[in-house]
């Protein structure tokens, strides 16, 4: 394959638009030749070890992600220097495209991994493990709610891992994955568990998502117990996650939990409104989709799925998509449209849900005739600021949750605004008619 090939040439277009002229002049346009191997596996060749490790360090990540978007069959591109294509041939190890393709989704990155006060500890550690796997942190325990980014922060560990050295072997599984493929062999031969044991001993990194899947599995656990054993006598790098501490799971052996324990644990919890946004924001550019999606609308998606990632992605990518197929600005009714369904289901689970602050907030917004938007957001005409200034005082009454709790549901309020929200409606109520009528009439509702 040769400099021009057509991946190469598609891929540099991107590099152009990413990078300054300055990197893109210095870094990528120079690579002086490329062959590819029966793996898959792309070689470039640049002209030192300087600009070598400059691209694996800073840029590799990247590189791979456009490979994986612009190849239709499975591909990865390492960057070498010219004295070492002259020294040694680029090894072809069978297994390692294999693990990379089967397992790990190549846009879980560090780099695409956006990060807030509510999973910083997790990604600092995350980098660490990374850069020195098997050294820092083993196991490494990252819990947390469903859809909070456990899955991604474990699979860009191994991309990261596997980008800087493409020979190395990174296994990612889920747990119940795991407990399938135990039984199947076990019911082919009952005898055959050293099998299974050099199928999963054969790498240097496991990833195992959702341990507490393997509850009850007794039988797996025992195989998993010893995997582990194993693989943490010989320093390989063990990452594990779950939808709790591992103190806390249950039916799972204390000889695994025990061990979960001695390594270290971080969690990922829900993150605060303008970190969503900024997903949100991420999301958007990444799905290329040249449409504009102004802040309210973003905010508003963002106040509406505050407890999953995924759901809210999800929210995203459908108004997207539906926007493209009607050829649609979009707009405030568009996001009606659009989400209508999804809102209302999540509406009605809600409703079942005690604390159902944002029904107070549409109850608002609703009662002042103005969108949920605005009611949130930052605007100051009294228009918004009253209806505000209620919804807050409302959800303190009704949830006497604490002020700064309260804030994070109006665009990361702080406790003091907010504290002097209540006051002020509890106060201008008492002198206030009309007032003390909407309220009482919004709390009727
Ligand atoms: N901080 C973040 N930055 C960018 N994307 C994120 C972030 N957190 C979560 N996501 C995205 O949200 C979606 C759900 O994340 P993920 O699957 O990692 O969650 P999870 O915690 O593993 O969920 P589950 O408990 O269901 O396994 C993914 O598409 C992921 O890329």
């Amino acid at each position: 394959m040769s400099p021009n090939s057509t991946l190469w040439q598609t891929i540099l277009q991107d590099l152009e638009k990413l990078y300054n002229e300055e990197t893109y002049n210095e870094l990528f346009l120079p690579v002086t030749s490329t062959f590819k191997d029966q793996n898959g596996l792309l070689t470039m060749v640049v002209a030192n070890e300087f600009l070598k490790n400059r691209i694996n360090k800073l840029y590799i990540a990247k590189i791979n992600e456009l490979a994986t978007k612009y190849s239709s069959t499975p591909v990865r591109l390492k960057f070498v220097s010219q004295e070492e294509v002259i020294e040694e041939p680029v090894a072809d190890r069978k297994l390692t495209i294999d693990y990379r393709q089967g397992n790990l989704n190549s846009t879980y990155t560090f780099d695409s991994f956006v990060v807030g006060k509510s999973n910083m500890f997790a990604f600092r550690m995350a980098m660490k493990v990374a850069d020195h796997p098997g050294a820092v942190a083993n196991p490494f325990y990252i819990f947390g709610d469903v859809g909070l980014g456990k899955t991604h922060l474990m699979q860009a560990i191994g991309n990261y891992i596997l980008d800087n050295d493409v020979e190395k072997r990174i296994l990612y599984v889920k747990a119940d994955n795991f407990i399938e493929d135990f039984v199947s062999l076990l019911s082919r031969n009952k005898n055959k568990t050293e099998e299974f044991n050099a199928k999963y001993k054969d790498i240097d990194v496991i990833l195992v998502d959702d341990i507490q899947i393997m509850a009850n599995a007794s039988k797996t656990q025992m195989e998993f117990f010893k995997l582990f054993d194993y693989l943490y006598l010989n320093n390989k790098q063990i990452v594990i996650t779950s939808d709790k501490p591992a103190s806390q799971l249950t039916n799972i052996m204390p000889r695994l939990t025990t061990r979960f324990e001695a390594g270290l644990s971080v969690d990922i919890q829900i993150p605060e409104l303008e970190h969503r946004i900024s997903i949100l924001k991420r999301k958007t550019a990444t799905l290329d989709a040249n449409l504009e999606v102004s802040e309210d609308i973003l905010t508003f998606i963002a106040s509406q799925f505050a407890a999953n990632i995924r759901e809210m992605e999800g929210a995203l990518i459908r108004l997207i998509s539906y926007a493209q197929t009607f050829n649609l600005e979009i707009t405030m009714n568009v996001v009606e449209e659009a989400l209508g369904a999804v809102l209302k289901t999540k509406k009605k689970t809600n409703d079942l849900n005690e604390n159902n602050y944002d029904k107070i907030q549409s109850i608002v917004a609703d009662y002042f005739q103005v969108s949920l938007p605005d009611l949130i957001g930052k605007k100051r005409h009294a228009k918004f600021t009253l209806p505000r200034h209620i919804a807050m005082y409302l959800i303190k009454l009704k949830y006497n949750i604490p002020y700064k709790t309260i804030g994070s549901l109006f665009n990361d309020r702080d406790h003091s605004t907010v504290l002097s929200a209540c006051e002020k409606v509890e106060r201008d109520m008492r002198m206030d008619s009309n007032l003390k009528f909407a309220v009482d009439s919004i709390v009727k509702k």
